[in-house]
């Protein structure tokens, strides 16, 4: 409606400047400067007839009439220009706000495998660069209506008043439109370069900046300025090809302007022998009418190097669309946590990042089972698959075969977005957002009071560290968390998974980055959590879990608790299964509490035991 109201408002606008225009000749002609006869204002409709109306006015009068009349028509149109404007702006920033929020808004709705897939820098670029090419476009797009509305009017009133000189002017513009399509074409292809470049640029800026560090401790800033000087040169290279594209049809306007002016006028004094009146009215109609022409076709050459911005922005909505999780965002559906009564299982699954046949699988029917309230860890080598498992079981990724299960019932769809609901987890690269530690922990639960921050501080052994600090919680931690160190980085986020209450506690080694001291704290901590929660840990190693050496120790291939190998029965059991496990990639789980552990092969039949 808005579009609606504006394209009226384009059109009135035209109306009005044609009237102005028009009241020229009944003021020429009370000048004297035109006749009254067929050459003059006679020879033009109604202009005659006012004419001779201001005529009947006091001689002292009819130019004061004249004038005022010219005055409020411009100010009408003024302020119609001015309310136009602001609707423009109005349109303008509704429909960027609209194409932002829903690509925003698709992009969060979208699934784990959708990010694993996609560079991250992308979604910055397009959020930002493109959607800036996007905007500009849209106020190009709103300009171009209201030039071509303005246009239409104007050549309608050109018609009315000669319809074959009009007629001549509009086959020259013809001609001319279909000259400049291939300036529209040339100016879509530099378009799609500068979305190639300024993707180039974005995700260089990011990688760069990421690693900072590694550059500046290899001395590599020397490589990086030479990538960079030469991108910037590309897209200063193209920018100019865009300017100099745009300058050429501006001054092939003017050129085709000038000609056709001395064209029109000689065919209308020669051959057509148009009146004075008509022939001032038209020079001045299509002088101003030109640089429209001009400006519509600019206009177009600027839309159609946003085309393949716009193109880009759909296309990643797309596939949004595709990657949408189900239930995510969906009118109705609140997601509440599920609370784990019995535990949760994986039968029998399959996992592969890449969709290829051919790809290899990252999990292979693996079988398990998590009791709830209690703890499990993940133990196996880098690379062995504990990460992605963990992934599945918080319902971030699904299984390409076989199921996960809460309480014995399978993790689909909304069930999926409440497990996540119930889950804290605690990554290997704990982040921080760039504000203060308050605000970093009331992220997770803005209704938490102080007394709760603090609890969940020392439960995490942040409290004294953060005490220190000159402005305590309210102290600001950088960028990413980069002026704590990473033990306190992670004991942060730590006491953030905490303060969620959450019914399952994922820690992603979690405590890797601290000292003996630290850990010890913390894994006293996670003991004290034991049946509120059901924690699942993972690690490397099995020494990375607390009490390894003074707690049960279970898997394949590994002594009993006091580290010497079992002799006799359970012995030959223990050998029997270390060959057995030799030269397979493999996962034990022990539940420190429980009497879980699991063993699994890439290339092996999952096999799941019951240790006592
Ligand atoms: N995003 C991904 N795309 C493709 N393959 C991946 C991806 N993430 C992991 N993989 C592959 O899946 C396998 C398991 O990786 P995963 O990260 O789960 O192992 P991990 O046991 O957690 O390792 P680490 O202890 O080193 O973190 C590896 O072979 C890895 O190369």
């Amino acid at each position: 409606m808005r579009l609606y109201a504006q394209l009226a408002a384009m059109v009135a606008l035209g109306l009005f400047d044609g009237i102005g225009i028009y009241m020229l000749a009944p003021m020429l002609g009370l000048l004297g400067l035109l006749g009254d006869g067929a050459g003059g204002t006679g020879s033009l409709p109604f202009a005659g007839e006012a004419l001779a109306m201001l005529r009947e006015l006091p001689a002292n009068l009819a130019l004061p009439v004249l004038l005022a009349a010219y005055v409020l028509i411009v100010t009408l149109q003024s302020l119609l220009q001015r309310a136009q404007s602001i609707r423009g702006t109005r349109l303008q920033q509704g429909f960027i706000r609209h194409l932002r929020l829903s690509l925003y808004a698709s992009l969060m709705r979208s699934d784990w495998i959708f990010f694993l897939r996609r560079r991250r820098s992308d979604f910055h670029h397009l959020l930002t660069s493109e959607l800036a090419r996007v905007s500009q476009a849209t106020y190009l797009f709103l300009q171009l209506a209201s030039s071509v509305a303005f246009t239409v009017i104007q050549i309608g009133i050109a018609f009315w008043l000669s319809a074959k000189l009009t007629a001549v002017v509009l086959a020259s513009g013809a001609a001319i439109a279909i000259f400049m399509r291939r300036k529209i074409r040339r100016a879509k292809e530099v378009g799609n370069r500068t979305s190639e470049l300024s993707q180039q640029y974005y995700a260089g800026l990011t990688d760069h900046f990421n690693g900072i560090k590694d550059i500046k401790s290899n001395r590599l800033e020397d490589s990086y300025l030479d990538w960079f000087r030469g991108l910037t040169g590309r897209m200063e290279a193209n920018f100019i090809a865009f300017a100099r594209l745009q300058a050429t049809t501006s001054s092939l306007y003017k050129i085709s302007s000038a000609a056709l002016i001395a064209l029109f006028v000689y065919l209308a004094v020669e051959t057509l022998h148009v009146g004075a009146g008509e022939l001032l009215l038209i020079v001045v109609l299509f002088a101003r009418l030109w640089p429209r022409f001009a400006q519509i076709q600019s206009n177009a050459e600027q839309i159609g190097s946003a085309i393949p911005a716009f193109r880009s922005l759909r296309e990643l909505e797309r596939e949004c669309a595709v990657a949408r999780e189900s239930g995510a965002g969906d009118a109705g559906v609140r997601a509440e946590g599920l609370d784990v009564k019995t535990g949760i299982e994986c039968r029998h699954v399959y996992f592969k990042y890449d969709g290829d046949a051919s790809a290899d699988y990252a999990l292979r029917d693996v079988c398990l089972r998590i009791p709830s309230g209690k703890m499990t860890a993940i133990v196996g080598k880098s690379g062995a698959g504990k990460s992605t498992l963990v992934d599945l079981l918080m319902g971030l990724l699904e299984p390409e075969r076989g199921s996960v299960l809460i309480d014995g019932l399978p993790v689909t769809g909304e069930r999926r977005l409440a497990l996540r609901h119930a889950v804290s987890y605690v990554a290997q690269e704990p982040f921080l957002f760039h504000e203060s530690i308050r605000d970093n922990l009331l992220a997770v639960r803005p209704e938490a009071s102080e007394t709760e921050l603090w609890e969940a501080l020392r439960f995490s052994a942040s409290e004294d560290f953060v005490r220190r600090l000159p402005e305590g919680l309210d102290t600001v931690v950088g960028d990413r968390g980069v002026r704590l160190s990473g033990g306190e980085r992670q004991r942060l986020v730590l006491a953030r998974a905490i303060l969620r209450k959450p019914s399952i506690l994922v820690l992603d080694e979690a405590t890797s980055a601290l000292d003996t001291e630290n850990e010890a704290r913390i894994q006293e901590a996670i003991d004290r959590l034991k049946g509120k929660m059901t924690i699942v840990v993972i690690a490397h190693r099995l020494s990375t879990i607390r009490g390894s050496g003074s707690s049960r120790r279970h898997g394949a291939g590994r002594g009993d608790r006091s580290g010497r190998r079992p002799s006799g029965r359970a012995g030959r059991t223990f050998r029997r299964r270390r060959r057995r496990m030799a030269g397979r990639r493999q996962i034990n789980a022990t539940a420190r509490a429980g009497p879980l552990a699991v063993n699994y092969g890439r290339d092996s039949h999952a096999s799941e035991r019951y240790i006592r």
